[in-house]
């Protein structure tokens, strides 16, 4: 086992680079979003929010249909479409760079259909980041899983299901173990979120208990959408945005008892202006 690196701010401007001056939308990547079922829209609609103020340049959600509203009259630069037409969902994600699935999605019959058609479309090109009720799916029904870059983005009790470890006993060399197996990265989140890549497992030191507020995650999800849609380096990009993520909480928990979801990803486009590559 190797020790534990703790993430800085240099992991920041490692990541984010200078927007180049001949570029378009296609250069800034694209995500497709899946999630959102008839009771958790706010779910996916916290992930699209942060994929899109996080700089991805054309973003998608397939969710129900009760959210294309809601979400449209937040965001209107996303585009949606619904997540039980199983040919639009094929080719959206076979569109994609990268493809989050999760958040809000629910655990329902429905819900299970969505996610075996994701995992049916993906590609081993792509990225495939799995959050909320599909990691608790995955771990339920015993899927396998797709061939693709694959990020984990479990809390410590989506973590006990899927990889069986009890929430007081994930240690570094359990948790690294099971990563292994699922030759993925996997972002095990709490009040300090680890990190497990197959080039080395982090600490992320930012953080603050005024997160602790649904969506939170959700957020993360879309953030993370968005970073490694644009961002070369894999690893870096999901390094740097939980770093930035709980970073900019902990500034807004200078002033604030609690932080929104909604705030940390509004602060996102100066956030990333100050943040980013000088070259
Ligand atoms: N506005 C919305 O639509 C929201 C929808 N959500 C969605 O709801 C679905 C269910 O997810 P939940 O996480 O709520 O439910 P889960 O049942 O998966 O997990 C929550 C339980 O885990 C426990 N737990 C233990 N350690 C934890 C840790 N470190 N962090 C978080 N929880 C820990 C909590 O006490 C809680 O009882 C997901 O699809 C999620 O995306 C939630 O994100 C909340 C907000
Ligand atoms: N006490 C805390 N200190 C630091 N970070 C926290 C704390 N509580 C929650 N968080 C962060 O908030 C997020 C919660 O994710 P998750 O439980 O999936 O939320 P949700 O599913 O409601 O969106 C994670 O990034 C976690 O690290
Ligand atoms: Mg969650």
């Amino acid at each position: 086992m190797v020790a534990m690196k703790t993430l800085t701010e240099k992991i920041l401007t490692d990541t984010i680079r200078l927007r180049p001056a001949n570029s378009h939308k296609g250069t800034f990547g694209r995500v497709c979003l899946v999630g959102g079922n008839y009771q958790f829209g706010g779910a996916i609609i916290m992930a699209t929010e942060a994929s899109v103020y996080s700089g991805a340049g054309l973003n998608t959600t397939l969710t129900d249909v009760v959210n294309f509203g809601p979400l449209h009259a937040r965001l209107p630069e996303a585009m949606v479409t619904e997540f039980t037409n199983q040919k639009a969902l094929t080719q959206l994600v076979s569109a994609a760079d990268t493809v989050v699935v999760g958040p809000g999605l629910g655990v329902e019959s429905d819900s299970l259909t969505v996610l075996k058609g994701v995992f049916d479309a993906i590609r081993p090109s792509q990225t495939l980041l799995i959050d909320g009720s599909a990691i608790t799916m995955i771990a339920e029904n015993d899927l396998p899983l797709p061939t693709a870059h694959l990020i984990f983005t479990p809390h410590q009790m989506e973590w006990q299901r899927l990889s069986g470890i009890p929430i007081n006993n994930q240690e570094n060399e359990a948790n690294e173990k099971v990563r292994e197996e699922l030759d993925a990265i996997v972002v095990l989140k709490s009040h300090r979120t680890r990190i497990y890549t197959s080039e080395g497992s982090f600490m992320n030191p930012t953080g603050t208990p005024a997160q602790a507020t649904g969506g939170m995650g959700d957020t993360l999800a879309g953030m993370i959408g968005g970073f490694t849609a644009q961002f070369t380096h894999r690893e870096n990009a999901v390094l740097a945005a939980v770093y930035a993520h709980s970073d900019i909480a902990d500034n807004l928990a200078d002033h604030q008892y609690v932080v929104l979801p909604t705030q940390i990803m509004h602060q996102l486009p100066t956030y990333m202006h100050d943040h980013q590559s000088k070259r």
